[in-house]
């Protein structure tokens, strides 16, 4: 048997009776997760099952009614949410942070400045702005934006605002990348190009994904943890809990079915 120290060295993530009450209601009601180092993970499940107050739970946007949550064995919650992302679990912007007047490369640049000096003191800097291009154009390449640097974020296309806002959050060197519905409201062409984008981010970290669209669960995840009425029903790859009646009855009782 593992002791508690071999088995922390594989868990990058534990989370044990997390609990969120908004009144007498239990939006989120004794969760545990487990997450391996290096897993693409899913937490899916009906409108309205908990898996966004879970994730406002893990990165400290919202506080714990009850339970506990471990990063490398070290407790974090009850951290403050700036304090959570500075030990390296980081959730992907929304697109309203990305500075819409200024170029894709300037947006990258602010980015990586916060990561550096951990605020946005940018304005005095000018100079030094220009010594992150080197990396900001690296992770341009790597995510297939680099034929866009020059243009304005405003008037970037849906998919490619996406995969920006993924890149300011990939600028924070996350261990663990909290991604929200990734693939919402997309096309499918931009749905498979940011599928592609998470599998090369996936590489080397840790990736904790809420995703409605099913085929891209099941396309990208290691395994998946399903949440209705704020309690976790299965647990498993995405063919072990696609096959679990007590899964298949929560989403034939949902529009998602
Ligand atoms: N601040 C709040 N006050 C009261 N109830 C809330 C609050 N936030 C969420 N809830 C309720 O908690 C439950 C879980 O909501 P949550 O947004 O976490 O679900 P979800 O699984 O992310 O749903 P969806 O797939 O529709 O985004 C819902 O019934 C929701 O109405």
């Amino acid at each position: 048997m593992k002791t508690g120290e071999e088995r922390l060295k594989d868990a990058v993530l534990e989370v044990r009776g997390i609990t969120k009450r908004f009144g007498a209601f239990r939006a989120v009601d004794g969760v545990d997760l487990d997450i391996a180092e290096g897993e693409i993970h899913a937490l899916i499940g009906p409108n309205g099952a908990g898996k966004t107050t879970c994730f406002n739970l893990l990165t400290g946007n919202l506080s714990l009614t009850a339970g506990e949550i471990r990063l490398r064995g070290e407790v974090i919650s009850g951290l403050p949410m700036d304090a959570i992302a500075r030990r390296g679990l980081v959730r992907s912007y929304q697109i309203s942070s990305i500075f819409p007047d200024f170029t894709v490369l300037e947006n990258l640049r602010f980015a990586l400045q916060r990561k550096r000096r951990g605020n946005f003191d940018f304005w005095r800097s000018e100079r030094h702005l220009h010594t992150l291009d080197g990396r900001a154009l690296e992770l341009l390449e790597q995510l297939g934006l680099a034929e866009w640097a020059g243009t304005r974020a405003g008037d970037l296309p849906y998919g490619r605002k996406r995969a920006l806002e993924i890149a300011t959050t990939l600028a924070l060197d996350p261990q663990v990348l909290l991604l929200d519905e990734p693939t919402s409201g997309m096309g499918r062409e931009d749905i498979g190009r940011v599928a592609d984008l998470i599998r090369k981010i996936a590489r080397g970290r840790t990736v904790i994904m809420v995703e409605h669209n099913l085929p891209v669960v099941e396309g990208l995840c290691d395994n998946v943890t399903v949440l209705a009425r704020g309690q976790v029903i299965a647990r498993g790859t995405y063919s072990e809990v696609s096959a679990d009646a007590r899964v298949v009855e929560a989403y034939l009782g949902t529009a998602h079915a």
